[in-house]
């Protein structure tokens, strides 16, 4: 059985993004992913601009000890008329061009005025408070390259740059299923034997995050031909299917079954705990994931695979696609050594030196309820035990695809 690390570098290098893209306006491009490397269009600043409401200094500013105010610039004025020799100021404004000749601004909090003779009470230096065209970026170079996941501040900045319309990739189509006889619908009237499906729920309110068409494609029967006949169908219409249930080694288990006959099963059972069964295939055209029934095993899995992978298929760069964790104090110890990877649901809890996780009780693979009270999942690396006091890797729960 591989190991997590090991399918997840599996998944995210052969999980080829196969994309189309389309043009769309800056304002609806929130949560979609860039086409395209994108080129500065302007200087950024533009022009050399004052930081502060204050004065410019013309020339040798460590010759004078008071400059004569001749010119007043705000914000959308040009200064092109305008020249400082040493010994002139002008009033500026933060944001305003700055005329030729300016050597500093002086901030007006560090200035006294009487009779438009300027005198500054504080030290200044060359440069000071000037923002220098192309400081920040020069016209011509990538600011931005294919595969950036489009941020709000992403947003922002292609609007500095002035860009109206970018180019994205199109949104993919993802068929979401659940399977097994015993599940019903919440508003259906539970009865013997029954219980309510809660994977299809949790699957489609967290895809409901990102920018792809999602379809709700309800329940399989445990049936082998229903099975197949409905991954064969979905197939032609998706670009992805995801499934919950009938993955492990039970005879109404049919989903890989069904995905190895009609397509290729890549990858079927990991050392991981819980979510050992976790499958990946494709039919047709469609990539499949295929999650272990178990509610707390498909909610793992899809938070440490298929999200990732998912990422990797919208066409997010690589090394974005990768779940972050970081190290933090285990406030418990472990008392018996798995033979797999284990995922457990903690709290992380800022403490004086850092982060502390707290183990939270329930931690069976049917038991959802820890989900809430959950914000990270603890790894517990195979054959080890973990002791108080101990570091150990964790990752944040997310619920986005930016994370
Ligand atoms: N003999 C073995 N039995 C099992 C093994 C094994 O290796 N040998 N693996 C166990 C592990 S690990 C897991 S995880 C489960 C996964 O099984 P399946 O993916 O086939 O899932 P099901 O059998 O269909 O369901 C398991 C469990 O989860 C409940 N379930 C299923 N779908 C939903 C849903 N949409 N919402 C809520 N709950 C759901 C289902 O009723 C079962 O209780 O197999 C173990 N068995
Ligand atoms: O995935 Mo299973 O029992 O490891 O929950």
């Amino acid at each position: 059985m591989l190991d997590y690390y090991q399918a997840l570098h599996k998944l995210l290098t052969q999980t080829i993004p196969s994309l189309n893209k389309k043009r769309v306006a800056l304002i609806e491009a929130d949560h979609l992913i860039l086409a395209e490397d994108l080129t500065v269009q302007y200087d950024t600043p533009f022009f050399s601009n004052s930081a502060m409401d204050g004065y410019a200094l013309g020339g040798d500013i460590d010759a004078c000890q008071e400059w004569k105010i001749i010119h007043r610039i705000a914000a959308g004025d040009t200064a092109q008329s305008v020249f400082l020799k040493t010994g002139e100021a002008a009033r500026i404004f933060t944001g305003a061009p700055i005329p030729e000749g300016t050597t500093a601004i002086i901030q007006q909090e560090n200035t006294q005025v009487n009779d438009n003779i300027l005198t500054i009470t504080s030290v200044i230096k060359k440069g000071q408070n000037i923002r220098y065209k192309a400081e920040e970026l020069k016209k011509g170079n990538v600011f931005l390259s294919s595969g950036q996941y489009i941020t709000p501040a992403v947003i922002a900045l292609l609007a500095s740059q002035g860009y109206a319309t970018i180019p994205v990739f199109k949104p993919l189509t993802i068929y979401v299923f659940s399977t097994g006889n015993e599940l019903l619908n919440p508003g259906e009237p539970l009865t013997a034997g029954k219980i309510y499906d809660a994977n299809r729920y949790l699957l489609l309110s967290w895809l409901k995050q990102t920018p792809h068409h999602i379809i709700d494609a309800g329940t399989l029967p445990d049936n082998k031909e229903a099975t197949e006949q409905a991954l064969n169908n979905a197939s032609q219409k998706a670009d992805i299917i995801i499934t919950s249930g009938g993955v492990s080694v039970g005879e109404e288990d049919h989903v890989h079954t069904a995905i190895a006959k009609l397509g290729k099963l890549t990858l079927w059972k990991l050392a991981i705990k819980p979510g050992k069964p976790f499958a990946w295939g494709e039919i047709n055209n469609s990539t499949v994931f295929m999650l272990p029934g178990n509610p707390v095993s498909t909610f793992i899995t899809f938070q440490q695979l298929v999200v990732p992978a998912l990422k990797r298929l919208s066409g997010i760069k690589i090394e974005q696609c990768v779940p972050k964790a970081i190290m933090a104090k285990a406030m418990f110890s472990t008392h018996k050594k798995q033979n797999r990877k284990e995922f457990l649901r903690v709290q992380l809890q800022p403490s004086a030196t850092g982060m502390d996780v707290k183990l939270l009780s329930h931690q069976g693979s049917a038991m959802l309820s820890t989900f809430t009270q959950a914000n990270a999942l603890a790894e517990i690396p195979e054959d080890t035990l973990v002791h108080e006091n101990d570091y150990i890797k964790v990752y944040p729960l997310s619920y986005n695809f930016n994370t």
